[in-house]
């Protein structure tokens, strides 16, 4: 952790207020982390002006650069398009990232180099995934598959590049239907905004290419879920999430945000627990 001068008072900076960007800075106006919100940024100015009004520590909204020197840690909370040019400048600054649109990570490994010559951190939480400790001790030793099958909502699909692309209505399917398969980094570019758990179910495990995703939409389904089989020579791991989606966007489950409220409190703590 980079301390600022302000008072030896870790800055926190968030990019992105949208669902997941305002439930964090909800959780740290709330003063239960011991860390200082020092700015925000969104692409629309005025409407984030008007949330950052209503928390009871009124962070200013600034300019992606000035968030960027007003802060130790950037949490990335906007979309994957964004992240290519929040990512090269925080770390070039020599500031720790937090990533969740992590899907925008995959094409670029050189990041995690970039942050370790700066000697800066670059975290991904879980977010809306389950069982990340045990794959990543199971990707220690040998790996024979890891597969991840996504269930949607209608709704927490729709709209996706590839579901336009195809011409796929999802709103017309009776039952439930794959409409993808394929390796996690296909399926963050054709899923941008909804399968960021197989981006970081691979960059834990053995990879993007190599990670197996089936995506399948769930007519009358009232939750996001996740199931991971990881087989290796440590034997067979499954888990499975049933993530409530969040009032404000369909495609992300709640857990996303609460995750990497989790992860900030474990940053700005002396304790860390799991793997
Ligand atoms: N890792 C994980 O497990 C998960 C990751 N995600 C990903 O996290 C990201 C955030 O999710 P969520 O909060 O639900 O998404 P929302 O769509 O609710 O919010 C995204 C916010 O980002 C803002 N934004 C868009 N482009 C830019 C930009 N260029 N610069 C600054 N701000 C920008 C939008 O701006 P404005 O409102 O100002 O127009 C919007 O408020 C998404 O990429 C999502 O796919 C989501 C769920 C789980
Ligand atoms: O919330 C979820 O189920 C996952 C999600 O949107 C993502 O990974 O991008």
């Amino acid at each position: 952790m980079a301390f600022s001068e302000c008072g030896g008072i870790y800055r926190v900076g968030i990019v992105g207020m949208g669902t997941i960007g305002r439930a964090i800075a909800l959780a740290l106006d709330s003063g239960d982390i011991p860390v200082h919100l020092a700015a925000v940024h969104s692409r629309d100015a005025e409407k984030a002006e008007a949330f950052a009004a209503t928390l009871n520590a009124k962070p200013p909204v600034m300019a992606l650069n000035e968030l960027i020197a007003s802060s130790d840690l950037v949490i990335e909370a906007a979309t994957q398009a964004a992240l290519a040019t929040i990512a090269p400048a925080t770390l070039e600054a020599g500031k720790d990232l937090m990533v969740l649109s992590v899907g925008g990570l995959l094409d670029h490994p050189e990041w995690a180099d970039l942050a370790d010559r700066q000697h800066c951190k670059l975290y991904v939480p879980s977010g809306a995934i389950v069982g990340l400790d045990g794959v990543k001790g199971a990707c220690a030793g040998r790996i024979d598959s890891v597969t991840i099958t996504t269930r949607k909502p209608p709704e927490g699909l729709d709209g996706a590049p590839y579901v336009v692309e195809q011409g796929i209505d999802v709103y017309a399917l009776t039952e439930e239907t794959l409409i993808f398969e394929g390796s996690a980094r296909e399926a963050c570019k054709g899923f941008p905004a909804n399968v960021n758990v197989s981006a970081a179910l691979s960059l834990a495990g053995i990879g993007p290419d190599q990670t197996r995703i089936r995506i399948m939409a769930v007519p009358g389904g009232t939750r996001n879920m996740h199931d991971v089989e990881v087989i290796g020579e440590f034997g067979r791991m499954t888990s499975h999430i049933e993530n409530v989606p969040s009032d404000t966007n369909p495609r992300t489950g709640k857990l996303s945000y609460l995750s990497a409220i989790a992860m900030l409190r474990e940053i700005a703590g002396a304790v860390r627990y799991g793997n």
